[in-house]
Formats: structure tokens, sequence, C-alpha cells
């Protein structure tokens, strides 16, 4: 079985995300998809940042009836930072009959030769990489366990959500509608 992770804070989830997990599967490269809560982003320090089990509840909202989407709390037990080598290898032993992808933007991928361990990664893990905007070129070498998908460039992210909430705006179609009808339920954001 082929898994592809997809690592994010997801505070909230948005239909960013959402295209590009679906765009992953129907590459052909995984056969389902795990979306990993982050409990922490080191390099993002938010004052606006949720429980992570408020936001890995939106997440099982979001993939609600889709059989090749899950989540993935796995790094709320970890020490903090979590780094993705280890949460890598943590999975690796849970799960030994799963083939784990990373799912990563450009952005990420220029600077994936700072992550910890990258070497290792790419030993053992394909990275599946996605377009963002004003990318830089990366320093690894693309090696044939770097796929590129193509999949469209969209210009939403969780802090334009939390602002339109903030300003009491809809958030109608930028989020899955069993996501709005949460974060509106538990006045998140507000
Ligand atoms: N619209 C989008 N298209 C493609 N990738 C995205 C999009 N929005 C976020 N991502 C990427 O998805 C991963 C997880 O996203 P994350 O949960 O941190 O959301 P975010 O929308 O960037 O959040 P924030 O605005 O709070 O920083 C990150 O690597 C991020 O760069
Ligand atoms: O392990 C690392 O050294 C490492 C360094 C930077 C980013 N990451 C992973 O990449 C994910 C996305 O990063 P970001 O900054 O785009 O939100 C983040 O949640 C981590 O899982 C991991």
């Amino acid at each position: 079985m082929k898994v592809g992770l997809f690592f994010g804070s997801f505070n909230p989830i948005h239909i960013g995300h959402m295209i590009i997990a679906q765009t992953m599967i129907d590459s052909g490269h995984i056969d389902e998809l795990w979306f990993v809560i982050s409990p922490q982003n080191p390099f993002k320090k938010n004052k606006n940042l949720l429980h992570e089990f408020d936001r890995l509840d939106m997440v099982d909202a979001a993939i609600t009836g889709h059989t090749q989407f899950r989540t993935s709390d796995v790094e709320f037990n970890l020490p903090k930072p979590s780094y993705t080598a280890h949460t890598l290898a943590v999975l690796c032993e849970k799960h030994p009959d799963k083939a784990f992808s990373l799912i990563i933007g450009g952005d990420n991928l220029a600077s994936f030769h700072k992550w910890k361990n990258h070497e290792t990664i790419l030993a053992h893990h394909n990275l599946l990489v996605y377009p963002r905007p004003n990318t830089k070129t990366p320093q690894i070498a693309l090696t044939d366990r770097i796929h590129f998908v193509n999949a469209p460039l969209l210009d939403i992210s969780a802090t334009f959500i939390r602002t339109k909430i903030k300003n009491g705006h809809s958030i109608k179609y930028l989020v899955p509608t069993e996501v709005e009808l949460f974060i509106d339920r538990k006045k998140f954001y507000q």
C-alpha cells in the first residue's frame, strides 16, 4: 500500500489543501493520503493556533466519506519540534506494510536540504512535489525519488480564512461545508 503524507497545521484545513490532496490521489503515485496534523510548527508562532484536537476534528470533518483520505495524530505524542525524519521512522515502525511518500510544495523542496536528516528521508521515501508560486531552485540532486505532480495554483491560505472570519465575512466555498459548519458552531477564529 502506497501512502502519501501531507503535513500541516491545518488551522483550518481549506480547499487549497483538499485540491492538492485529490490531485495526488489522481496522479496514481499513491493509494491513500494521510493528513498529518502538526501540533505546532516551530516557524509559525501564532496566537490563533487552535488546539491540535480541534484541528484534527476539522480535518476529520473535511474528509468524511472519502475512502482514500485518512488523518494521523502521530505527532501529538512525539517530542517537539517534530522533525519529519523522526515522524517517518515512527510511522514505518508502526506500519511495516506501507510505503510512505512525502507530499511537499516546490517552496519546501527548495529548502529541503535544510531539513533534518534529509538524505535519510530521500534514501527511503519518494517526494511528490506540487507547484508553489515564486519557487527557488532546489539545492538537492533531482533523483528518481522526486516526482513533480502538476496541480493548480490556488492563492488561498489558512491565514486568509482566519482574517475573513475575524472581519465577519463568509468562508463559504473556501473550506469544505462540514468545516464551515464546524467553525460556525464552535465560533472559532472570531
Ligand atoms: N493553497 C495552497 N496550495 C498548495 N499548498 C498549500 C496551500 N495552502 C497551504 N499549502 C501548503 O500545505 C501545507 C500545510 O499547510 P498549513 O496547514 O500550514 O496551511 P497554510 O494555509 O499555509 O497556513 P497559514 O496561513 O496558517 O500559515 C504547507 O506546506 C503549505 O505550504
Ligand atoms: O523535519 C524538518 O526538518 C522540517 C523542516 C521544515 C518543514 N518540515 C515539515 O514540513 C511541513 C510543512 O512546512 P511549512 O513550513 O510549509 O508549514 C511541516 O509541518 C513539517 O512537517 C520539516
